[in-house]
């Protein structure tokens, strides 16, 4: 009975564990908690025990096995016996009662454990208890690590990693002193030989140990982490054992399970699909990985920017253009664009200039490449604490981050959205020096300031992102962000990816998006019929160039920024997308997601 409560409270722990690591929102699994069949058979049993206490029955007889055979002897003697004699008779002699009967004798007589040898009279003094733990060799590796002393040669459990064979059985600890194997004396020997007599051992493998006295604590609570650089223990010459290592990449969730050893943590990944831990570096050992690699890396060329081309047509095209007013160009652009209302609600941030100052902004870029540097701050951890948050309807949206190469549809999807249903989702009203015009408003089209504002904001930390584009500024500023917040809408922001790290912050917890370009057959077949506006201001259909430059920016910038995306969403069939990035918004406003801890510690 006992051995069944244990593994029915085990099957309990790991179904919450599921149940976490599939993100299901809080209700959901209360219901599945609840109404699970093994709840309510440990509660039958437990109600069971409660009144099998309460009444304190003591056994009628001791002895029923004893009985049965006087019975059964009875029986044998009996001369012509009847019809229910012979059925007795039977029943009795059934090995299942016997062995019914046995236990119940062993019940009665509360004989449980096994019957241990009287200790000898004359103990030496200071004698070692020694611990025999019998494994059963499987598939499975021992999931322990040892180690030698090099001083005495004794060879030391190092590590159990959590899980694993040895940790299961819980019978090794690291510290404990390895004395025998399968019956050899492994003192002074190589660990590697060691490992080959376990290699050679067949069926059930024999430790003796002596137990190191002061356990370490196994029962450390998990913490998790979102990995911010690559790690593969193949290529990692330091790591104890490689075999027990786990590889993980920029971005992925890991349950560190262990962190005892300064060096070395045991870890699992997110959602689990394997109960064995792995070693991983810990914090403090990969940041002295990071600055030696640092010494010897070659120089990389910047990613993050796609190559910004032209052709003969294209370099006409901008010389032309270069002549004209901003005001003018501006204003092809606005004809050529669709309507900026919906339902009677200003959309903004779509206009032509906006966006083209943020395209010239990506060529100042790319010929200074200061700004592709990657930032330092967010590299000299290698790992972010996270923890599940589920955002309280009272609360503001978090702030919807879209992200994507140029030309893969950021622009497309964040309209279609807006117009769907503008009363629920929203752009921020940028920032413009440039004068306004008839028949548009401060606050609407854009919040039309002075050159000495919009540099007083500037100096004041206040904007997302600007720039300049034919003489005026341009940005996007951290207010109009809460205003669309303070209304209670989504706030859907499209940026370059250095922006997403200035807004990293607990107020506005940006959930990041990545919109990825398609195949490149599948760029062919779905943007036949798509036009783009070059920085030439002509809307030209899709080359093969502009295919295969967009899906390699695509794949850039995901490779180097992945660690700061939530959701990734490949942007194919367009109507498909739209679908698709309406349930990843509900998933982020409604369900728990992780997030960094600091958000939650540090509320602005
Ligand atoms: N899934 C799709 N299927 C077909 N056409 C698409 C799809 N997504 C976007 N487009 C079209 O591709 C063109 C470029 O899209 P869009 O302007 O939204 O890109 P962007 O990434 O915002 O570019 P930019 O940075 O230049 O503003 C547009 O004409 C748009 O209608």
């Amino acid at each position: 009975m006992e051995d069944g409560v244990t593994e029915m409270l085990s099957d309990v722990v790991q179904d919450v564990s599921h149940a976490v690591c599939r993100n299901i929102y809080g209700s959901q699994v209360l219901h599945e908690l609840l109404s699970a069949p093994w709840l309510h058979a440990l509660l039958k049993i437990y109600e069971r025990l409660l009144q099998f206490e309460r009444s304190t029955p003591t056994p009628v007889l001791p002895y029923a096995s004893g009985l049965s055979l006087e019975i059964l002897t009875t029986l044998q003697n009996v001369h012509g016996p009847s019809a229910e004699a012979r059925e007795l008779y039977s029943l009795l002699s059934s090995p299942h009662i016997q062995a019914l009967l046995s236990s119940h004798d062993s019940v009665a007589q509360s004989d449980y454990g096994p019957v241990l040898a009287p200790l000898p009279d004359e103990m030496p003094e200071g004698e070692e208890a020694m611990r025999i733990v019998c494994l059963v060799k499987n598939n499975q590796p021992l999931g322990a690590t040892i180690r030698r002393d090099e001083d005495t040669g004794e060879i030391y459990i190092a590590r159990v990693i959590h899980g694993g064979l040895a940790d299961r059985s819980r019978l090794l600890h690291p510290g404990d002193l390895l004395v025998e194997v399968n019956g050899n004396p492994v003192v002074g020997l190589e660990p590697e030989q060691i490992i080959q007599i376990l290699i050679n051992s067949q069926g059930t493998i024999l430790f003796k140990v002596i137990p190191e006295k002061a356990q370490s604590n196994s029962g450390q609570k998990s913490v998790y982490m979102r990995a911010l650089v690559d790690y593969s223990p193949l290529q990692d010459s330091s790591i104890p054992c490689p075999d027990a290592g786990m590889a993980f990449s920029r971005g992925e969730l890991l349950e560190v399970v262990d962190q005892s050893d300064a060096h070395w943590w045991q870890a699992r990944k997110l959602p689990c699909s394997t109960s064995c831990a792995g070693l991983i570096p810990s914090a403090g050992m990969l940041k002295s990985k990071q600055r030696e690699q640092w010494w010897c890396q070659p120089l990389q060329v910047h990613t993050c920017i796609r190559p910004l081309t032209y052709d003969n047509n294209e370099k006409d095209q901008i010389q032309s253009d270069e002549k004209r007013t901003a005001t003018e160009l501006e204003q092809i652009y606005f004809e050529k664009a669709d309507s900026d209302i919906s339902d009677g609600i200003y959309l903004a941030g779509f206009r032509q200039s906006f966006r083209l100052w943020r395209r010239t902004s990506y060529r100042k870029r790319r010929q200074s490449c200061t700004s592709c540097a990657p930032n330092t701050s967010a590299y000299s951890t290698p790992y972010e604490e996270v923890a599940l948050y589920q955002r309280p309807p009272q609360e503001d949206h978090r702030l919807i981050v879209l992200l994507g190469a140029t030309r893969v549809g950021v622009n497309e999807l964040r309209k279609r959205l807006i117009k769907l249903n503008p009363s629920t989702f929203q752009g921020p009203v940028p920032h413009t020096t440039r004068p306004i015009r008839a028949g548009e408003e401060t606050g609407r089209e854009y919040h039309f300031v002075t050159k000495e504002l919009f540099e007083y904001m500037v100096c004041n930390h206040r904007f997302v992102e600007y720039g300049e584009y034919k003489g005026h500024l341009y940005g996007t500023s951290t207010d109009a962000i809460d205003e669309v917040l303070k209304r209670g809408r989504m706030c859907i922001l499209d940026v370059e990816p250095h922006s997403i790290q200035p807004l990293r912050t607990g107020k506005l917890k940006p959930y990041v998006i990545f919109i990825k370009a398609p195949s490149l057959d599948r760029l062919r077949q779905t943007r036949r019929n798509a036009r783009i506006i070059t920085n030439c201001s002509v809307n030209r259909a899709f080359t093969e160039d502009d295919f295969v430059e967009l899906e390699e920016s695509s794949r850039l910038m995901e490779a180097k920024y992945k660690q700061f995306f939530d959701e990734v969403l490949v942007n194919d069939d367009l109507q498909h997308a739209c679908v698709q990035l309406c349930s990843i918004l509900q998933r982020a406003q409604d369900e728990p997601q992780w997030i960094p801890v600091s958000w939650s510690r540090a509320e602005e």
